[in-house]
């Protein structure tokens, strides 16, 4: 097992990560379970996880909603929140999150909003939570198809991480995440980019996970709030999110949709051809066609605009990120030719 310590020098907190095959099972050995517990999860998480989870709490309430991004809307927050009232949760009383991104930041945002913050677990089902989304602090909703629009930054007091939930995940999801780990090695982790490039990328997956975790660990100890540094881990997500804004219901996952986003960003055709032969392996096509405009719209109104401009991520070299704020017409040009 191993333990990997977000510490947030400013806040004097210590946020753990256990990962490591069964973790998942040692739950009660590190968190404080004698209260009431809420285990918020979705209809595709396998009942035996939640199950595992709930026999260690002394007093579990589990609710279950549908799977999808859907459920990061203002009126499953609500059902949420009313979940908690109805059961007389308290300030000292605990949110666990078991599934995938959804679950984590639906479930950090309402552990986040319910008398202004109770205590929250997250246990990343998908490759796409253990690889990402779950660590950091990042909870939110989506508004209106804005993606992560109404949020807080709100750490979790521990993350579980086992490797052994993605047995049961479907290879299209497993493939979803990894996309993410592609983006850490190519912003941060050179060397997290060349499992991608061995032979089989699958039979580093515990080390592709620890890794890609490391680079966010530091990312996040350097810059919590996403005042500067932070935004490397946006890679992608500017067209990224805004094709998935357009085409998220008509079936796009997040991971599919930021590696098209990715492509455009990397500084030459001998990278973009490296890392499309990486994408190819797991069974990504970071190719799709998208509507310009539509995107282009979606985009204006994400997080990383501001005014005229936004911010995008740029990787010449695997391991190095730069971050340029540009204007929208730019971005246009980019989107129609391919690369900036
Ligand atoms: O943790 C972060 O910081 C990230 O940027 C992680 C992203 O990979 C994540 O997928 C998420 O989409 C961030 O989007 P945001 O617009 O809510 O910042």
């Amino acid at each position: 097992m191993e333990q990997i310590a977000l510490t947030l020098a400013a806040k004097q907190t210590v946020h753990p990560i256990y990962v490591g095959a069964q973790a998942h099972a040692s739950l009660h050995e590190w968190a404080d379970l004698s209260c009431k517990t809420l285990i918020l999860t979705d209809d595709g998480v396998p009942r035996a996880h939640v199950e595992a989870i709930a026999s260690q709490c002394s007093n579990p309430v589990i609710m279950t909603v549908l799977q999808g991004e859907g459920a990061k809307s203002f009126s499953v927050f609500s059902d949420v929140c009313e979940m908690l009232l109805s059961h007389k949760f308290g300030r000292k009383d605990l949110l666990i999150s078991v599934g995938g991104g959804v679950i984590g930041d639906l479930g950090g945002f309402c552990a986040a909003s319910y008398m202004r913050g109770i205590r929250f677990i997250n246990i990343p089902t998908t490759s796409l939570s253990q690889i990402d989304s779950s660590i950091g602090g990042k909870t939110a909703i989506n508004v209106h198809g804005v993606k992560n629009i109404v949020g807080a930054f709100y750490q979790p007091e521990l993350v579980i991480v086992d490797p052994d939930f993605l047995h049961t995940l479907p290879r299209r999801h497993l493939n979803n995440g990894l996309v993410e780990a592609v983006k850490a090695g190519l912003i941060a982790d050179s060397a997290l980019f060349d499992l991608f490039e061995q032979e089989n990328p699958y039979d580093h997956l515990t080390e592709i996970i620890k890794r890609s975790l490391h680079v966010k660990q530091h990312v996040v100890e350097n810059d919590p709030e996403e005042k500067g540094l932070r935004k490397i881990l946006n890679f992608g997500h500017t067209i990224g999110h805004g094709v998935e804004s357009v085409y998220g219901l008509s079936g796009l996952l997040h991971g599919e949709a930021v590696a098209v986003g990715m492509m455009p960003m990397l500084g030459s055709d001998s990278l973009r051809e490296r890392v499309a032969r990486v994408f190819e392996k797991i069974e990504i096509d970071p190719y799709k066609p998208y509507d310009v405009p539509q995107v282009l719209e979606a985009a204006t109104r994400d997080k990383k605009a501001q005014g005229d401009t936004v911010s995008i991520i740029v990787v010449n070299e695997p391991g190095e990120a730069i971050i340029e704020s540009i204007s929208f017409d730019r971005l246009a040009q980019i989107m129609r030719e391919g690369h900036q």
